[in-house]
């Protein structure tokens, strides 16, 4: 039974799920690093929030690990490369608290622009400060969004509803969508110049990281206030503070910092901050919905390996997989035997796809593909990392589906092209489950892929097939299946021998030695 970590805190549904589900579950939320780091090797599963950080160091000691499941939207708290790397599928719940991240930024907003904590803290301690606090109507002014993705959208909806004017800027929002919001989709700069009110709602990368920092602050109208319930790290905290000692920013409203948790922090204090403890998603309705849908998720790739809503692997529903199922054994079998015969660097693959297989989902397939072609020749490939792995070396690796229907009513065939030579491998399926061999090199024949193989090229010549049977009997090595083929009489020739023993070294100097034969070798599946 597949066991998965729960390492912040999440509602009890989460936990519920995975028990329901048939997965074995601890509930440990608020471990320290070393904790993690101690129990994590235990684990198929890790389900977190913003809290735990996946590190390399934790990746590392995770030597079971398949899978990172975030219950939320942002996983910059996990290195997704480096997870990638070790062969983890990383897996969020793109949708399921984006309408109340939203409302959080539309409250906050709000509270910004009528002083409403503050105002609570005098009214609370007796002062009655009716002439202190002055807010902003917000009806017809301009509120600015960075990052127009779901919850910017949501947001951008809410404020309309609210009589303003909303303007992002996104470099990914279509026109067409904009207008269908009923918002203007502007250039940077002109969210700056516009806006009374700028919201951010872009992940934090390389790209956005410090988007709003000094020189943007120059850019902006005078008094502008600043909402941020994205990241910490989109705003430039510095500059912020000297923006709003400077009187250039009005006020900022604040649900993440730069560093989390945040208990010291130089904003802290300031008139005009308003702030909240990352509390975006934090409804009943956003966290069951997060729980439920990252435990559902979780299962179904470590019980069935259907894979939703993952960032480093192409998506695989959970009916698509049993249909898939015999098709990924055929793709390893396939990838794997074309791996174990290459002896020259790899520089181009090509997927084939053509009957039933061609309807289906192939992205897995090809992954696994590259999985089985990588596995012989260097160590932890798997389905996740493979097509990285293939990038990182210059592997050029095409896929094609074919309309046509052949001999075969399915059927996969790779190509490898290495330094030295072009090979080519074809398998189908029998009854839809059987994988079979079918083609090698553009020698049809028919074979059974068994743990222990032996692969033989020789010349189409009398004799070879009954000195190859001798001397594998000789030593003691039951044959299982023979399959043989060539093209034209006489010529070149391939055997594919399923054996019952693993064919010792010894063995198979002694049949590359045999007459006729051009090259010999052991395969294991
Ligand atoms: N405070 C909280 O508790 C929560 C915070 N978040 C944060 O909100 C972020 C946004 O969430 P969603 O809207 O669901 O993500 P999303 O992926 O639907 O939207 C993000 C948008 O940002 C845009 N974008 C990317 N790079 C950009 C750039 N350089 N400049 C401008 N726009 C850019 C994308 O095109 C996309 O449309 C998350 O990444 C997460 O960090 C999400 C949920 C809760
Ligand atoms: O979903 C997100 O990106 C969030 O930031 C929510 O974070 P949390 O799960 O509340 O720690």
């Amino acid at each position: 039974m597949p066991k998965v970590l729960i390492s912040d805190k999440m509602s009890p549904l989460a936990e519920k799920t995975f028990k329901d589900r048939g997965v074995e579950v601890d509930y440990k939320p608020g471990l320290d690093k070393d904790e993690l780091l101690k129990i994590i090797g235990d684990y198929d599963g890790l389900a977190i929030r913003s809290s735990t950080k996946v590190t390399p160091k934790v990746l590392e000691a995770a030597k079971n690990l398949k899978v990172v499941g975030r219950a939320g939207i942002g996983v910059d708290n996990v290195d997704v490369p480096a997870a990638t790397n070790a062969g983890v599928v990383v897996m969020n719940t793109p949708f399921g608290n984006s309408i109340t991240t939203a409302e959080h930024a539309i409250a906050m907003m709000m509270a910004l622009v009528r002083q409403i904590p503050q105002a609570n803290a005098s009214t609370h301690a007796g002062k009655w400060e009716k002439s202190k606090f002055m807010g902003m109507e917000i009806t017809g002014k301009t509120l600015g969004l960075i990052g127009c993705g779901n919850i910017g959208s949501v947001v951008a909806e809410r404020a309309l509803g609210l009589k303003m004017k909303v303007v992002a800027y996104d470099p990914f929002l279509a026109p067409e969508r904009a207008a269908d919001l009923g918002i203007t989709k502007v250039e940077l700069d002109d969210v700056f110049a516009k806006a009374d009110v700028i919201t951010l709602h872009t992940p934090l990368t390389d790209q956005t990281r410090g988007v709003v920092g000094v020189e943007a602050f120059k850019k902006m109208k005078d008094g502008v206030r600043i909402v941020n319930c994205a990241r910490g790290g989109l705003i430039d905290e510095a500059a912020l503070l000297d923006a709003l000692n400077s009187g250039k920013v009005a006020g900022a409203a604040l649900d993440v910092f730069e560093v989390e948790p945040a208990t010291d922090n130089p904003l802290f204090g300031h008139d005009n901050v308003i702030c909240t403890p990352h509390l975006g998603a934090s409804t009943t309705e956003a966290q069951v919905n997060v729980a439920l849908q990252v435990a559902e998720q979780m299962a179904d790739y470590l019980l069935t390996g259907g894979v939703t809503n993952a960032l480093n692997m192409p998506s695989l529903s959970a009916e698509e997989a049993p249909k898939l199922k015999p098709y990924m054994t055929l793709a390893e079998q396939i990838g794997g035997f074309a791996g174990q015969l290459t002896e020259h660097g790899l520089k181009r693959i090509m997927v084939e796809y053509e009957g039933a297989v061609a309807e289906l989902n192939t992205k897995p397939l090809t992954a696994v593909v590259l999985e089985g072609l990588l596995s012989p020749l260097m160590s932890s490939v798997n389905m996740v990392n493979a097509p990285v792995i293939a990038k990182e070396r210059n592997i050029q690796v095409t896929e094609v589906k074919h309309d046509r229907e052949g001999d075969y009513h399915t059927l996969i065939k790779l190509t490898v092209e290495t330094e030295k030579q072009t090979r080519t491998v074809t398998g189908t399926l029998f009854a839809n489950q059987a994988p079979r061999i079918v083609e090698i090199n553009g020698v049809r024949l028919e074979a059974e892929v068994e743990p222990n193989m032996l692969y033989v090229i020789n010349d189409d010549k009398p004799g070879f097939i009954g000195a190859l049977g001798s001397l594998l009997g000789y030593n003691g090595v039951n044959i299982a299946t023979f399959a043989l083929g060539r093209k034209i009489e006489g010529e070149e020739a391939v055997c594919l021998v399923a054996v019952d023993q693993p064919v010792q070294d010894i063995v198979l100097d002694q049949v590359a030695a045999l007459a006729h034969v051009r090259q010999a070798k052991r395969l294991t599946f």
